[in-house]
């Protein structure tokens, strides 16, 4: 014994105890004093309410350097009041007694107060031939510690140090419960950074991770204490705002959440915006159950990414069944395919020096036994984005080959096919293995298979893209990149893609008549297709003007419903069988013919202006919307276009200023009641109207008027110049 473990005036008492613990044991002996010394398990004796013995375990827990320090103490000093009654239970246990109740844990206090997490044991003693208490206590420190940190692993978030979503279920799962007797509300907001995939991928994961913290610890500062900030994965995070909650509280949060987001941060040595966007949902208004809750702001927070990110919105009911609607038509797809419900129609492509069908593009239908023929915009976009996409890309390029091998089989005149191609489709790097297989399946030439693949998908990872495309290109089929123009093209990469065509969007072609940076876009695009050495195929054609101005820029091919729509296979054989061709008759020469157009909605005006036209033999053309204005100005060499104030569809300056770039050599005239607004001023002087008329008019007023704008139009074709106000 070294004289620090023992209370020494104990050291005959703890003979006794030793005896009393062991009976077998006759003396106290060396080996069981130093039993005693060496345990890790604490023991302590009272009598009569105070320590009389304390072994060096004991010590060691309550923070004893001297054992003077425990000595002749007050026993209950060490024990708080909320572990006095669960010790209490041991008091007349007896040490012999074979049916001793279990460890129980509690807490002790060290001597500087602080307290220590123990399992303890106790039983009654004669210990200095006095009643008293021995106490056993193992340190639970560690071990609690050591579960604390599992359980912190197993319910926060490692990387930001948040909880993570089972916590998060767990706490608002107990926040209903609360509101619920409350009758209090609170909200889920669940929230998804901004293209936070495309700093992973330009700045690395470590910067991706830091900016995940700094989000972490940014959203913690948008809440209260008392409110919960979690991270559910990648970089969703999730806020609950427990109750009390204002009825404005949420879209403040959200507002507070969209600001704090968007001050920079700085990665990479650079500083970056980063937004998110934030789906809401509120107990009890959208549901009673915590996964639901969370769902629902889930589901929201996609509608707010729709309406263009960096926004929020509140979950609705509608949402719901809309969501549960496209689970529907997903279901119904797969189903389509299994029961080989799909179908496709061919739409002609025309080439515009021939004026024949020089190719077909096909497009997807879906006979459904129970929602009829369904469109591919009604389809597509969910087929896109569930995997079913590919499946359904492979079964069109199946059946498109089919039919080149059917139509080959029955002597029609075949063209070559041109098939759409999805983006996550073309994210299949073997799809050059696809087309090979597919066209060998059938026997194919691979001259006669087009694939028209999109910008964004070519831009997505555009080195791997053009990897691929080069492979697709040496199997000999053609490629056109579609919609061009719609996307966010990297002109660069463009004259590295190995593709045959540029098929501009058929938004651009409906501006061709009547929107000058339309018509400004399509000339770029046909001229850029050819410096590239490509075809360019303008789609979307519905009208002779759009025609003839896509004649005029050289464009090489069209596709519209003026020539066809798309056709169902039978009628497609019948107009290739048929050797169809499209004629486009010659423009006026408007020097040869004195060409004028009106355009007016006043009736009166209208007549007035035919009769005097008319008389003085010119060709007169009528239109009684601006649509049919530009119709007319597409289809004809016009001199002169007198307009009235009012037109049906724009107001007449509108109407000039447009026509005024894509028309600069027209001569333009107003007929108005108005001659003292400002934007009539601003017109002359931009060049859009070169002359004016008041009421009330008269023929010799109206004569000279016409006179005069058309000797003004011959003198600038003569001199080769646009005419000036
Ligand atoms: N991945 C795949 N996408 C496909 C497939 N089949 C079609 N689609 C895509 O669906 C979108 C809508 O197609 P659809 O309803 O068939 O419309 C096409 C034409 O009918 C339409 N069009 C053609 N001419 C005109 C016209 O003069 N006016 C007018 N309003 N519409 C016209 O344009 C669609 C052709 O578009 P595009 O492919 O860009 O040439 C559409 O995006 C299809 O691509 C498929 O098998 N796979």
């Amino acid at each position: 014994m070294n004289g620090v473990a023992l209370i020494d005036p104990a050291l005959a008492g703890a003979r006794h105890l030793l005896r009393q613990l062991n009976p077998a044991a006759a003396e106290f002996n060396d080996g069981y004093r130093m039993l005693v010394e060496l345990v890790p398990e604490a023991i302590w004796i009272n009598c009569g309410g105070q320590i009389v013995y304390a072994n060096p375990a004991a010590l060691r827990m309550f923070g004893a350097c001297d054992p003077a320090l425990l000595s002749g103490s007050e026993a209950l000093a060490r024990v708080p009041l909320e572990s006095r009654h669960q010790m209490a239970q041991f008091v007349s246990v007896d040490a012999g007694c074979t049916q001793q109740p279990p460890r129980c844990p509690l807490q002790l206090r060290r001597l500087d107060g602080t307290l220590v997490d123990v399992e303890y044991f106790g039983c009654a003693v004669r210990f200095n031939d006095c009643e008293s208490v021995m106490n056993v206590a193992h340190d639970v420190t560690e071990r609690r510690e050591h579960e604390q940190a599992i359980e912190h692993q197993a319910t926060h978030d490692l990387l930001t140090g948040l909880p993570n979503r089972a916590l998060f279920l767990d706490r608002l799962a107990l926040a209903i419960r609360r509101a619920e007797r409350h009758h209090g509300r609170l909200a889920v907001m669940f929230v998804d950074l901004d293209k936070f995939k495309h700093v992973n991928d330009t700045l690395g994961h470590a910067a991706g991770d830091q900016l995940l913290c700094t989000v972490g610890a940014r959203l913690a500062q948008c809440v209260r204490d008392a409110d919960t900030v979690a991270r559910l994965g990648g970089d969703e995070f999730v806020l609950l705002l427990d109750h009390p909650l204002g009825e404005s509280t949420p879209a403040m949060v959200a507002e507070r959440v969209a600001r704090r987001l968007g001050e920079p941060v700085t990665l990479g040595g650079h500083e970056h915006v980063v937004t998110g966007s934030v789906g809401i949902s509120i107990y009890p208004d959208d549901g009673g159950q915590a996964e639901e809750l969370l769902r629902q702001a889930d589901i929201a927070m996609y509608r707010a990414k729709e309406g263009g990110r960096n926004g929020f919105q509140f979950f609705t009911h509608d949402m719901q069944s809309r969501l549960d609607a496209r689970m529907m038509l997903e279901q119904g797809l797969h189903r389509a395919l299994q029961r080989d419900e799909f179908v496709l129609h061919y739409q002609p492509q025309v080439d515009l020096r021939s004026g024949r069908v020089v190719g077909v593009e096909a497009l997807l239908r879906w006979q459904s036994p129970e929602l009829g023929l369904v469109q591919p915009f009604q389809f597509i976009p969910v087929a896109e984005e569930s995997s079913l996409i590919t499946q359904i890309g492979q079964w069109v390029l199946d059946r498109a080959c089919a039919t080149l091998r059917a139509w080959l089989d029955a002597g029609v005149p075949v063209v070559p096919i041109a098939v759409n191609v999805a983006a996550s489709q073309f994210a299949d790097m073997a799809m050059d293995q696809v087309v090979r297989a597919t066209l060998a399946r059938h026997g194919v030439e691979p001259r006669l298979l087009e694939l028209e693949l999109t910008e964004s998908l070519s831009m997505e990872d555009p080195e791997a893209s053009v990897a691929l495309m080069h492979r697709l290109k040496a199997t000999g089929i053609s490629m056109s990149i579609d919609d061009f123009g719609t996307g966010y093209s990297n002109l660069a990469y463009l004259k590295r893609f190995p593709v045959d065509k540029l098929k501009i969007d058929q938004s651009f072609t409906r501006g061709l008549t009547c929107e000058p940076g339309d018509r400004a876009i399509v000339t770029a695009v046909i001229r850029m297709a050819h410096s590239l050495g490509l075809r360019a195929i303008a789609e979307g054609v519905e009208t002779e003007g759009q025609l003839r101005v896509l004649a005029e820029q050289g464009c090489d091919e069209v596709q519209g419903f003026y020539f066809s729509r798309a056709l169902s296979g039978s009628a497609m054989v019948a107009m290739l069988a048929g050797q169809a061709k499209i004629g486009l008759a010659p423009a006026a020469v408007a020097c040869e013919r004195r060409t004028v157009l009106l355009a007016a909605a006043d009736p009166l005006l209208r007549e007035d202006l035919l009769r005097v036209a008319g008389r003085a033999g010119y060709h007169v053309l009528l239109a009684h919307s601006v649509d049919d204005a530009y119709e007319l100005l597409a289809g004809n060499a016009v001199g002169v276009v007198l307009a009235g104030q009012e037109l049906a569809g724009d107001s007449a300056i509108g109407f000039f200023g447009r026509i005024k770039h894509m028309h600069p050599r027209t001569v333009r005239v107003l007929v108005t009641d108005d001659t003292s607004a400002t934007n009539l001023a601003d017109a002359i002087n931009r060049g859009s109207i070169h002359q004016f008329a008041t009421r009330p008019w008269c023929d010799a007023m109206l004569d000279g008027l016409l006179a005069t704008s058309y000797s003004y139009y011959e003198r600038s074709c003569n001199e080769g110049t646009e005419v000036s106000g």
